[in-house]
Order: structure tokens, then C-alpha cells, then sequence
């Protein structure tokens, strides 16, 4: 195996979690965070407490405050800033990237107001760069426990996929490679609305039975629209698709369906995010997610239940309402819409 040299930029729960992965694996590590305060503690405890509170971060990690020290001359770079952030983060380091620097980006989100995916916002600050994404159910609390774990890395170009694949994978967190990076994007991003709507279900004091019908018409809701976008409709299915839904939609590790159960239980917005204290993505994707069904024409129901949850002051409760008494469906529509289909 090479060593190899990695920046990891955002010193978040995700960051620290695949900056203590790679380090395992023997690569060197610059962990890039913006605040002084926060490269003082670690120093300090050994710990980053607000994120990733007990887990001793190892000491051969370099830590950093300088974004152009953290990238310079690392062969990978692993962006781990909101997704909201990416964009500003990739400018500050765009005159010294070269051209042989792998990003990889592990944030799952769509910008906001340009509505493009992480591979878009470098395709247009950085064109050629080799680009590959990793997605999957993979919980950072558990990442660094050393759980068994499974990820997914997407690029356009398969070298450059095996290259992350290789660098990451060890015998706890196995790695998959995909050639669809806009169905593994899509599939991260989207999940968080669904989480946060299973949370939601939660919060208001439903059961097992109201979040499996969540996930089973989310995925299918997720993939209309990623099959539109141009994805795979066989992306949905795997790692960042469906697994990563059913991690997020169940663990009480995630702030999407955390940030849920809290609305759920009637608390405000900014209550919610104070409480949480961590990105809730599922918050801005909701709403990128209500624009994207209306540029595509795509039916997005629990999309648009949750957006008017979060955006129209909508009562939760009104809400499922408003779900469970729409006119009524054939389950695979698409199919029973065919017309060569005699049923
Ligand atoms: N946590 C997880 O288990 C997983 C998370 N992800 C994804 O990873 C991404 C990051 O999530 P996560 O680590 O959980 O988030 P956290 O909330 O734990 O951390 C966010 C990090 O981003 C930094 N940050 C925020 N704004 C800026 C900015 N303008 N410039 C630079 N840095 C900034 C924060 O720094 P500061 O403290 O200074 O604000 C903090 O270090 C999200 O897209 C999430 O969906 C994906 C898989 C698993
Ligand atoms: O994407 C994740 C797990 O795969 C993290 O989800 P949350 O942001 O909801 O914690």
C-alpha cells in the first residue's frame, strides 16, 4: 500500500471521524478547521468535544488553522465543511490547487440557489480536477468505534475511484465504487428531507409503521426525481440510496431525524438547530428539493408536506393529513401507467 498525503477540510463530526479513518490507515493527515478556539482545545483535551465528544484524536494528526498549509502538496483533498460552504471553501484554495490533487467530497447536499450538486460547484470552480464523492449509511459515531461500516465512492473516471477506494477501505469500513455520481449525490442529499420527515413522524408519536411507509415512498419520490436529473435508477437501490435512507430515517445518531422529532414535538426552527448544534443539510435540501420537483414536474408529496412544514408554517399533524387523504394510487404508477401492461 502507498502512503499517501491528505488535507481534510472541516474539523466537524464527519471530518474528524474519516480524518481518524485515514489516519489508521497510515496516511498523513492535515485536519484544516477555521477556528482558533477549536485548534486550542484539541491541542488542549486531545478531544473535539463538540463534535465527536470522546474520542481521543491522535496525535500525528496535524491540525491546522491554515487552509493553503493543509493542501498544499497532499495528493487528496477531502472536503468536509455544510454543503452550503463548499463553494467558498474551494475558492479560497483554488490558486493553489494542481492538477493532479484528487477532491473528494463527502458532504451531502445541493447548493441553494444554483441548485447544482457538489460535483457541479467544483466542475465550474475547477474544471478537469479529478473529482470522485463518498456517500453511504455511515454514521461518524460509529465510523470512529471502528464499526463495521459501508460506503460508496463515486467518480466519472474508474482510476480515480479505485484510487479513493484504495485509500480509504480497511477491514472495517469497506468501499464500493459507482460510475453515477449524479445518483450517489442525489441519493445523500435527499435522504436527509426523508430523515427529517421520519423524525418528524417520530417527534408527533408515531410508529414503526408510518416511518417504513416514509422510506418506501421516499426512495421511490428521491428516485423519480434523480431519474429526471439523469441518474441510474439502479443508484437508489444501493449504498447511498436506500441504505443510506434506512441509517438516517432509524439512528439516533442522525441530526436530520433528530432536527425532526424535535419539530415534531412542536418545538421552533431555531430551537431545533440550537439544540442540535450540528448541520441539519436536510433543512436547505428540503426546500432545493420542492424547487427541483417543480423545474422537473416530478410528484414529490412527503417532499412537499415537509417543505410546508419548515417554510409554510404548516401544522405537522396537517401535514400527514394532507398525506394520507390524496386521491388514491396505484402503487407502481409507473407501471400500471404502460399502456403495453394489460391490467
Ligand atoms: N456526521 C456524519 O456522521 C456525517 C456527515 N456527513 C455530511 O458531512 C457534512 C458535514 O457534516 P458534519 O461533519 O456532520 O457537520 P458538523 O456540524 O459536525 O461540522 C460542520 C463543520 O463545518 C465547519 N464549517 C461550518 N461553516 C464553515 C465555513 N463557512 N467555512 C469553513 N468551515 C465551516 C464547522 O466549523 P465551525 O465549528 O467553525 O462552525 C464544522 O467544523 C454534511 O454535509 C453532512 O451531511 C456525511 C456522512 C456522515
Ligand atoms: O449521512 C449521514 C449518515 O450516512 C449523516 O446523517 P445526519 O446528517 O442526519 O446525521
Amino acid at each position: 500500500m502507498n502512503y499517501s498525503s491528505v488535507a481534510v477540510l472541516g474539523a466537524g463530526s464527519w471530518g474528524t471521524a474519516l480524518s481518524l479513518e485515514l489516519n489508521s490507515k497510515g496516511h498523513r493527515i492535515n485536519l484544516w478547521m477555521r477556528r482558533k478556539e477549536q485548534l486550542d482545545e484539541i491541542i488542549k483535551t486531545k478531544n473535539n468535544e463538540k463534535y465527536l465528544p470522546g474520542v481521543d484524536i491522535p496525535t500525528n494528526i496535524n491540525l491546522t488553522i491554515d487552509i493553503i498549509e493543509a493542501v498544499k502538496d497532499t495528493d487528496m483533498i477531502l472536503l468536509t465543511v455544510p454543503t452550503q460552504k463548499v463553494r467558498e471553501v474551494i475558492k479560497s484554495i483554488k490558486p493553489y490547487i494542481k492538477p493532479q490533487q484528487v477532491i473528494v467530497n463527502a458532504a451531502k447536499g445541493i447548493e441553494q440557489n444554483s441548485h447544482l450538486r457538489i460535483s457541479q460547484i467544483i466542475e465550474e470552480e475547477l474544471p478537469q480536477q479529478p473529482y470522485a464523492v463518498i456517500s453511504g449509511p455511515s454514521h461518524a459515531e460509529e465510523v470512529v468505534r471502528n464499526m463495521p461500516t459501508t460506503v460508496v465512492i463515486a467518480s466519472k473516471e474508474r482510476e480515480i475511484a479505485e484510487f479513493v477506494q484504495d485509500m480509504f477501505i480497511s477491514s472495517t469500513f469497506r468501499v464500493y465504487t459507482n460510475p453515477d455520481v449524479a445518483g450517489v449525490e442525489l441519493g445523500g442529499a435527499l435522504k436527509n428531507v426523508i430523515a427529517f420527515g421520519a423524525g418528524i413522524a417520530d417527534g408527533l408519536g408515531f410508529g414503526d409503521n408510518a416511518r417504513a411507509a416514509l422510506m418506501t415512498r421516499g426512495i421511490r419520490e428521491i428516485a423519480r426525481l434523480g431519474k429526471a436529473m439523469g441518474a441510474d435508477l439502479a443508484t437508489f437501490a444501493g449504498l447511498s440510496g436506500i441504505g443510506d435512507l434506512i441509517v438516517t430515517c432509524t439512528s439516533m445518531h442522525s441530526r436530520n431525524r433528530r432536527a425532526g422529532i424535535l419539530i415534531g414535538k412542536g418545538k421552533s426552527l431555531e430551537e431545533t438547530l440550537k439544540e442540535i448544534g450540528m448541520v441539519v443539510e436536510g433543512i436547505t435540501t428540503t426546500k432545493v428539493a420542492y424547487e427541483l420537483a417543480q423545474e422537473y414536474n416530478i410528484e414529490m408529496p412527503i417532499t412537499k408536506e415537509i417543505y410546508n412544514v419548515l417554510y409554510k408554517d404548516t401544522d405537522p399533524r396537517d401535514a400527514v393529513t394532507n398525506l394520507m387523504t390524496r386521491s388514491k394510487k396505484h402503487e407502481m404508477e409507473e407501471i400500471v401507467d404502460d399502456s403495453s401492461i394489460n391490467w
